[in-house]
């Protein structure tokens, strides 16, 4: 077993990340980290479980720690989810001091020796772990996307043969995606918020390092461009975007580029059977129904039609954030960098 530490376990996606490591069949939980606020508590008496899934008992007894090096010493590899601007420094000295680092913030994304990496898309990039041992660094950093870009790679993905050159995408985003206290009640009730700070930034630079080329020493961002507007809607779990892709083809033979797309590997845990999934019904993807599909980590692409338009809804925290990073982690011991 490898010996994983969480930092930021009591928050939104720390808890995500509690969820699908309790029982991991490669990872064992050895430390959880927070805040001042939290350290020195039993995980189970401080951590204000808000899932909608059981609280794992067993791990209820592991007392939390400050976020420190020392902190997760005895770890092999950690799982950030701690706010960006924590994550900065913190993520680097754990990394310098040897612990392989697998990070929700968005603080290293854009590093150009930092892989962000999506397993289905672009495993090859975790060839920039080589570029940070040649640098010095005895661990490593390697980071997922953002929630929302992370639905738009996988379901661009299947369309890479057609050569668009042009994507336009508009985010309806779950109020999760702000963390457990990034979202007032009086904000979101009865309302969309048509901004979230930075987002649509992100949207538009990931996606084109993630879908990019690596020639074994950098990636040259992907060869087009995207335009977003992103919105906060009244809805708990599951961004949906609705896509405008310069795509002249028949549906059909889009709907057989999405049939046939399939994950590179087979023998990661926390791998869905359909990375993506496609409706025909007319009224659907919808967060309700469809984000639990995989186990969160399946994305759904449905309204496909001429022009090329279509819906795709994925799980924020579990696809978009602690899923993502689990199965990154998955990615890279079974490359044997760990
Ligand atoms: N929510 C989502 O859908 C997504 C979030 N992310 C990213 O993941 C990260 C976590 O987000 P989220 O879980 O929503 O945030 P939360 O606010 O829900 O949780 C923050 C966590 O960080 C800890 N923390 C806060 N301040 C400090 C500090 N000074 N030192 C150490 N630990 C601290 C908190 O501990 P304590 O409880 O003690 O305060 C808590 O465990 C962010 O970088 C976010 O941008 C990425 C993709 C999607
Ligand atoms: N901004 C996203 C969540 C998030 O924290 O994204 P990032 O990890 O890129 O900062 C949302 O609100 O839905």
């Amino acid at each position: 077993m490898i010996n994983v530490g969480v930092l930021g376990a009591t928050g939104a996606v720390g808890q995500r990340f509690v969820q699908l490591l309790a029982d991991h069949p490669w990872f064992h939980l050895e430390a959880l980290t927070a805040s001042e606020r939290s350290a020195g508590k039993k995980f189970g008496n401080v951590v204000n479980w808000r899932l909608d899934a059981p609280f794992p008992e067993s791990i209820g007894d592991i007392a939390v720690t400050p976020t420190t090096v020392e902190s997760v010493k005895n770890c092999d590899l950690v799982f950030s989810a701690l706010p960006a601007d924590i994550a900065t420094s913190i993520e680097a000295d754990i990394a310098a001091a040897g612990v392989a680092v697998c990070s929700n913030a968005r603080s290293h994304r854009m590093d150009p020796i930092v892989p962000l990496v999506v397993p289905e898309v672009n495993p090859d990039h975790l060839g920039l772990i080589d570029v940070q041992r040649d640098r010095g660094r005895d661990g490593f950093i390697v980071t997922n996307p953002n929630c929302s870009t992370i639905v738009l790679v996988m379901a661009l993905a299947p369309l890479r043969s057609f050569a668009f050159r042009d994507v336009r995408v508009a985010t309806m985003q779950a109020i999760s995606g702000g963390g457990f206290s990034g979202v007032s009640a009086m904000d979101i009730y009865d309302n969309v918020v048509p901004y979230i700070g930075s987002e649509e930034e992100k949207m538009e630079t990931e996606t084109l390092k993630i879908m990019g080329t690596f020639d074994g020493a950098e990636v040259q961002d992907a060869p087009f461009s995207v335009s977003a507007s992103c919105h906060r809607v009244p809805v708990v779990d599951g961004h949906t975007l609705a896509v405008w892709v310069d795509v002249e083809n028949p549906v059909d033979e889009v709907k057989k580029a999405y049939a046939s797309f399939k994950s590179p590997f087979s023998n990661l845990p926390l791998q869905p059977a359909k990375p993506v999934e496609i409706f025909d019904q007319p009224d659907r993807p919808q967060p309700r129904l469809d984000r639990n599909r995989g186990r969160g980590m399946t994305v759904s692409v449905g309204r496909i039609r001429e022009g090329l338009r279509f819906v795709a809804l994925g799980h924020n925290t579990i696809r978009g954030a602690a899923g993502a990073s689990v199965l990154n982690a998955e990615l890279i011991y079974s490359k044997k960098y760990l």
